[in-house]
C-alpha cells in the first residue's frame, strides 16, 4: 500500500476562498474584520508564522494591525497592549504568537485577551467551551486537523486514535474535538511506556513531537492503512520536516499530510476562519 496524500495547500485555500467570501459579506454590513498580531522577541520561526498571518489576511481583505515588541517588553506593558486590543472597537481578533520570551508569564496574557476576540481559541474560556462542545472559536491547529480529516471523509467514530502530544495548542484541543466525533482517543507523551505498542493499534495517528532526536515516527510503528497525521516542523540538515520518517511510514499508511505542505497551511487558514467567525460574533 502506498499512502494517498493528505494536501494542506489544497483544503487551506479552500478555507481561504469561503473566508474570503464572509469578508466580502461582512463589508457590505460595513464591518472590516480586523486581525491584531503580537510578536515578542526576535525567534526567526515566530516571524516567518507572524510573517505568513499578516500576508495572508491581508490577502482575505482582513485588516491587520502589526505589533513587533523587543524581548525585553515587560510583562505589564504586553498586558496593557492586550487591554488596549481588547477595547478597541475596530479589533476582532487578537493572536499573541507563542512561546513569549521566558520572563513573560504566557498564561496570564492568554487569559487577559478578550474571549470575544480570542482567534487562537486558547484562553480558559474558549477551552471550557470547546470541552463542553460549545466553542465558536477554537485552536488554529487541531481545527486544521479535524478539516483535513473531514475534507478527505476520513471517518472517526468508533476509530482508535492516537496522539502524540499533551500541549495546550494541539493535543489537549485535539482530545475534545475528536470525543466529539465519538472517537476513542489515546494521549501519549514524554512519559508515555512502550508507545510503538500504542501507536501500532491506532487507526489514525496524530504526531506532534517537533524533535527528531527524541521521537521519529517509524513504518515499523504504523498499522497497515493507518491515517498518519504529521503536525510537527523540525529541521533535518536545514530541511523541514514532520516526526514522520515519510517515505518509509508513506509505504504503510493509506494516508499521510507531508511537511511541509500539511498541517501549517491549515492553521494560518484557520486563524482567518476564526476571525471573521470573531468579526460575525461582534456584528452581533
Ligand atoms: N499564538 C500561536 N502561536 C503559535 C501557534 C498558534 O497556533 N498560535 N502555532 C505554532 C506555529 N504556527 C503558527 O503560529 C505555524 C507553524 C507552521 C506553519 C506553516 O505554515 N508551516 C509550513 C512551512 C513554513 C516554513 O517554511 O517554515 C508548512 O508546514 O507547510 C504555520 C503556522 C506555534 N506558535
Amino acid at each position: 500500500m502506498v499512502a494517498q496524500i493528505i494536501s494542506g495547500l489544497t483544503v487551506a485555500q479552500d478555507v481561504k476562498e469561503r473566508v474570503k467570501k464572509a469578508v466580502e459579506e461582512l463589508k457590505t454590513s460595513g464591518i472590516i474584520p480586523c486581525l491584531a498580531t503580537v510578536l515578542v522577541g526576535d525567534d526567526p520561526a515566530s516571524a516567518t508564522y507572524v510573517n505568513s498571518k499578516q500576508k495572508t489576511a491581508k490577502e482575505l481583505g482582513i485588516a491587520t494591525r502589526d505589533h513587533r515588541l523587543a524581548a525585553t517588553f515587560k510583562q505589564h506593558e504586553l498586558l496593557e497592549l492586550v487591554q488596549l486590543l481588547n477595547n478597541d472597537p475596530e479589533v476582532h481578533g487578537i493572536l499573541v504568537q507563542l512561546p513569549l520570551p521566558k520572563h513573560i508569564d504566557e498564561f496570564a496574557i492568554i487569559n487577559t485577551i478578550s474571549p470575544l476576540k480570542d482567534v487562537d481559541g486558547l484562553t480558559p474560556y474558549s477551552a471550557g467551551m470547546l470541552q463542553n462542545g460549545m466553542a465558536l472559536l477554537k485552536p488554529c491547529t487541531p481545527s486544521g486537523v479535524m478539516e483535513l480529516l473531514d475534507y478527505y471523509k476520513i471517518a472517526l467514530e468508533g476509530k482508535d486514535v492516537v496522539i502524540i502530544n499533551r500541549s495546550n495548542l494541539v493535543g489537549k484541543p485535539l482530545v475534545f474535538m475528536l470525543l466529539e466525533r465519538n472517537a476513542t482517543v489515546t494521549v501519549c507523551h514524554s512519559k508515555t511506556r512502550d508507545l510503538p505498542a500504542r501507536l501500532r493499534q491506532a487507526d489514525i495517528i496524530i504526531t506532534a513531537v517537533g524533535n527528531r532526536e527524541r521521537f521519529t515516527l517509524k513504518a515499523d510503528m504504523v498499522k497497515e492503512g493507518a491515517v498518519v497525521i504529521d503536525v510537527a516542523t523540525s529541521r533535518i540538515n536545514g530541511k523541514l520536516a514532520g516526526d514522520a520518517d515519510f517515505e518509509a511510514v508513506k509505504q504503510k499508511a493509506s494516508w499521510i499530510t507531508p511537511v511541509p505542505g500539511g498541517v501549517g497551511p491549515m492553521t494560518i487558514a484557520m486563524l482567518m476562519k476564526n476571525t471573521v467567525t470573531a468579526a460575525s460574533i461582534l456584528r452581533g
